[in-house]
């Protein structure tokens, strides 16, 4: 089975779904859920170390800061110099963390209610057990102080859960906020790990399940984006197949002055395996032909939307606003045909309340691709109010337009009619340039002239594209400069070898 071959979706919850795992988990757990986090977390600290040294751990008033009580403990029995900078009162702390503070004072441990200035020679690295998922507010006065001290350590930076001064459900910093270099979360993904300022602040993200199976505890809203999701439909092709089994791809855009845009996305369709590709473009002065992709056939918009037996529109790719496009927007929400809208196909819904009904009342449910600008003319709200609460605007729009969305940006969040979200955690920034949009569109529509459904369309698309980028930027060293049409071959790859197994992961035949 195709699927065996990969990890299982994890599941993320947002802090009120940890508590209600933690709340089934604690009672009577042998050893403490505190244990064995710290437990698992110095064992990281020791890899990072690698030998002798010191450490300064930064404890703070809750739960997080007993994490790093057991920390320090298990450092110190392994032989470090441990200084633990306590920000808290005993007195006042919870009774996990007041009885991981009375262990490490126990085993010879003490605090300072300072963080002490380096060794000579510097830490070797640092704690943040500052704040977790419990934090409420931005950090200020000696907390604010005491972050930009760690960040400014040259050494590994350790955050425990998460780093603090993240905000765990929405990836916002609330002001200063811990710069990892690694994290260790704990029981279960947090959706603040994965997107907006998440990654940046996270570093290498490390999940210690400590033994709690989530699921079996709380169900999950959300869940991170594995090919584990599609992997029903990564099967080889039939020998007995043809072109017209894999479904015409069409893609609508190219107004003048963008027509590039329409290209990208056909040109990235016929890499995916699209049966036929067929591009229709608003300009009069329209291209004959791709001389470098003389796959793809060229129609005039209109002239394509009318066509019979397309499977799959993506509609926006260089599309414009003018009135024709309005036109063509209209005419595609009403086919049959599954349904990509995209770029200013988002923006045109936006406008139009008679747009935005039609979309609701398909029998298919459309693919939406909106970045943050657009998520927030679709949501009449701003972009920061959408980035505020990336999964809650993602949700918003997939339940309002009935429809499956894509929120891009720094893990984007994917969200289906019925409130359920994933997050993806491929890609990277070099992709942040133009063209990059275009070709998710025509990834999806190739998968989607393929048979597949919306929804598996979408979190395949939108996986494979971030896997594209990161695999183009690592073969040639890219920060910058990724240019949008190195992706679609780079995702052919990816998909590729998704569907066949390499030799190291054939089933082996017995030998005599
Ligand atoms: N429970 C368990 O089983 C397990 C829990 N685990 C660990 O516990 C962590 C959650 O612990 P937690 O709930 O105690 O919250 P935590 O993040 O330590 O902070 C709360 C304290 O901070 C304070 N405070 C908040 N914001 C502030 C600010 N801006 N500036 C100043 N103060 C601020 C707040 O005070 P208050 O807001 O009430 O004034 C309160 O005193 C979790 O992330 C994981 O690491 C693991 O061991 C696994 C098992
Ligand atoms: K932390």
């Amino acid at each position: 089975m195709p699927s065996a071959r990969f990890a299982p979706a994890r599941p993320i919850y947002p802090v009120a779904g940890i508590r209600a795992v933690e709340a089934r988990a604690l009672p009577g757990a042998v050893p403490p859920l505190m244990e064995r986090a710290g437990a698992a977390a110095a064992a990281l600290a020791l890899r990072l170390l690698d030998g002798p040294g010191s450490v300064l751990v930064a404890c703070g008033p809750g739960n997080n800061g007993g994490d790093g009580f057991v920390v320090a403990r298990h450092l110190k029995a392994a032989g470090l110099r441990v200084v633990v900078a306590f920000a808290g009162e005993p007195a006042k702390l919870p009774a996990d963390a007041s009885a991981a503070h009375a262990a490490w004072l126990e085993h010879g441990g003490s605090t300072s209610a300072e963080l002490p200035p380096p060794p000579p020679g510097g830490w070797n690295l640092v704690v943040d057990a500052l704040f977790g998922i419990g934090l409420q507010r931005p950090l200020e006065g000696r907390y604010a102080g005491w972050i930009a001290t760690l960040n400014a350590q040259p050494c590994p930076r350790l955050a425990l859960d998460i780093p603090s001064g993240l905000d765990a459900d929405s990836g916002r910093r609330l002001g200063p906020c811990f710069a990892a270099s690694h994290t260790v979360s704990f029981i279960a993904l947090k959706p603040g790990l994965l997107t907006l300022d998440g990654p940046d602040q996270c570093g290498e993200l490390h999940l210690q399940e400590i033994d709690v199976d989530a699921e079996a505890l709380a169900p999950a809203p959300g869940h991170e984006i594995t090919p584990a999701l599609f992997a029903g439909r990564l099967a080889p092709r039939a020998r007995n197949s043809h072109k017209g089994s894999y479904g015409d791809a069409a893609l609508i855009g190219g107004a003048p002055g963008m027509v590039g845009a329409a290209i990208l996305a056909g040109r990235a369709a016929a890499n995916l395996g699209a049966g036929r590709v067929l591009v229709g473009l608003l300009d009069p002065a329209t291209l004959p032909v791709d001389i470098l992709r003389p796959e793809l056939m060229f129609r005039s918009a209109p002239e394509l939307l009318a066509e019979a037996g397309i499977a799959a529109f993506a509609v926006g790719p260089g599309l414009g606003q003018s009135d024709a496009a309005w036109t063509l927007v209209h005419a595609a929400i009403a086919l049959p045909a599954q349904l990509v809208l995209d770029a200013d196909a988002l923006n045109l819904v936006a406008r139009d309340p008679g747009l935005q009904a039609a979309l609701a009342h398909r029998s298919r449910p459309a693919v939406l691709t909106p970045h943050p600008a657009e998520a927030a003319r679709l949501l009449g709200s701003t972009t920061a109010d959408v980035q505020a609460d990336r999964i809650a605007a993602a949700c918003r729009m997939a339940g309002q337009l009935k429809a499956w969305v894509v929120l891009k940006g720094c893990g984007s969040i994917v969200a289906n009619p019925d409130g359920h979200w994933w997050i993806n955690s491929s890609g990277n920034p070099a992709m942040a340039t133009a063209g990059i949009g275009d070709v998710l569109s025509g990834i999806l529509a190739a998968l989607l002239a393929r048979g597949w459904d919306a929804g598996e369309a979408l979190l395949a698309a939108v996986h494979l594209h971030g896997l594209a980028g990161d695999r183009v930027c690592a073969a040639q060293g890219l920060d910058s400069g990724l240019l949008a049409d190195e992706l679609a071959p780079a995702a052919r790859a990816c998909f590729n070898a998704w569907v066949v197994p390499s030799p190291a992961d054939a089933p082996q035949r017995p030998t005599e």
